[in-house]
């Protein structure tokens, strides 16, 4: 038996190697078929990443898949664990969906190319003028060509067992374009995932795809209003998927 230190560093360096490659494999395959930054690389991406599972005994079970199923372009909101993360979005994200990132990313060679391949959305989130400014870019094109957004209002990984206060962006984005935002939760990863107590094992995680929220005739004078609905039943599924009980419960 490994030490759970040299496990965690292991199964970590795996999960890296894995993306380098599948990125490397990804990228010709986004080039030829689909000839460059476009959504439909999505598909590809997601079949290539729906395999990394299986190498650390991570399981996903999925409920409300078909709240997803809404006419035209959306919001999509989710908590931010942990770089795992990845493997949890492309179980379940739909077609014709990108998702907004920190442009750092963009610098992590073969697997920023395949980001970008894919139609991410780098934004600088050291310049809240130029995020507000590629934000609402975003919230024209995504209504003129039928694109999904995915973002993580968070703004960073947190894998502390609760959520951070929500950042506006997202919101601001679904009332510009109105259009419904739609919530999804993951488990919390703590029992299985933890960097800073070297813990990595396998797991099983539960994500659940909330009810589309909508948004048409909202204004921006409801964008706080919205976020915290969000934040609010986010936040109590997110306990109870985790089996824990929930203080906004109590409240309600
Ligand atoms: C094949 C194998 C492959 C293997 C590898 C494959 C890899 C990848 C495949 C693809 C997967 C990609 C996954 C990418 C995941 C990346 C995840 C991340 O990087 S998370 C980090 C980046 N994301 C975010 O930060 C999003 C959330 N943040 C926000 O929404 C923020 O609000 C902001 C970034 C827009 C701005 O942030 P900040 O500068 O901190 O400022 P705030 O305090 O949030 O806002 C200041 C005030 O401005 C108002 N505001 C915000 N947005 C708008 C807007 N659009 N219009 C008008 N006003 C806006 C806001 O309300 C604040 O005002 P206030 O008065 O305080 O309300
Ligand atoms: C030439 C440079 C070579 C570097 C190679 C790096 C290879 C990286 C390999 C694997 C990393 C997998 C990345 C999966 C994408 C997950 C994106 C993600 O979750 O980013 C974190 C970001 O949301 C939040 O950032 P912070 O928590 O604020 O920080």
């Amino acid at each position: 038996e490994l030490s759970p230190a040299v496990s965690f560093a292991l199964r970590l360096s795996l999960y890296c190697v894995l993306c380098v490659m599948g990125s490397l494999l990804a990228a010709p395959a986004c080039l030829l078929l689909n000839g460059g930054r476009t959504v439909r690389n999505m598909r590809i991406i997601k079949n290539v990443v729906k395999t990394f599972k299986y190498f650390f005994g991570l399981k996903f079970e999925v409920k409300g898949l078909e709240n997803f199923e809404v006419e035209g372009p959306a919001i999509i909101v989710s908590n931010h664990q942990s770089i795992l993360d990845m493997m949890g979005l492309m179980e379940v994200l739909p077609d014709n969906c990108v998702q907004v990132g920190k442009k750092e990313l963009m610098y992590t060679g073969f697997v920023g190319l395949i980001m970008y391949l894919g139609g991410v959305i780098f934004i600088n989130r050291k310049s809240t003028t130029s995020a507000k400014m590629v934000m609402s870019e975003v919230a024209k094109t995504m209504v003129a060509e039928n694109v999904k957004v995915w973002v993580y209002p968070e703004g960073t990984r947190n894998c502390t067992g609760d959520f951070l206060p929500f950042k506006k962006g997202a919101f601001h984005l679904a009332i510009q374009a109105q259009v419904p935002v739609i919530p999804v939760v993951y488990s919390s990863f703590t029992s299985f995932y933890n960097p800073k107590k070297k813990l990595f094992t396998s797991g099983k995680i539960k994500v659940e795809v909330l009810a589309p929220i909508e948004t048409k005739g909202l204004t921006s004078d409801d964008v706080s209003d919205l976020t915290d609905r969000c934040y609010h039943t986010m936040r109590e599924t997110f306990f109870m998927l985790s089996g824990r009980p929930s203080e906004a419960k109590d409240s309600s």
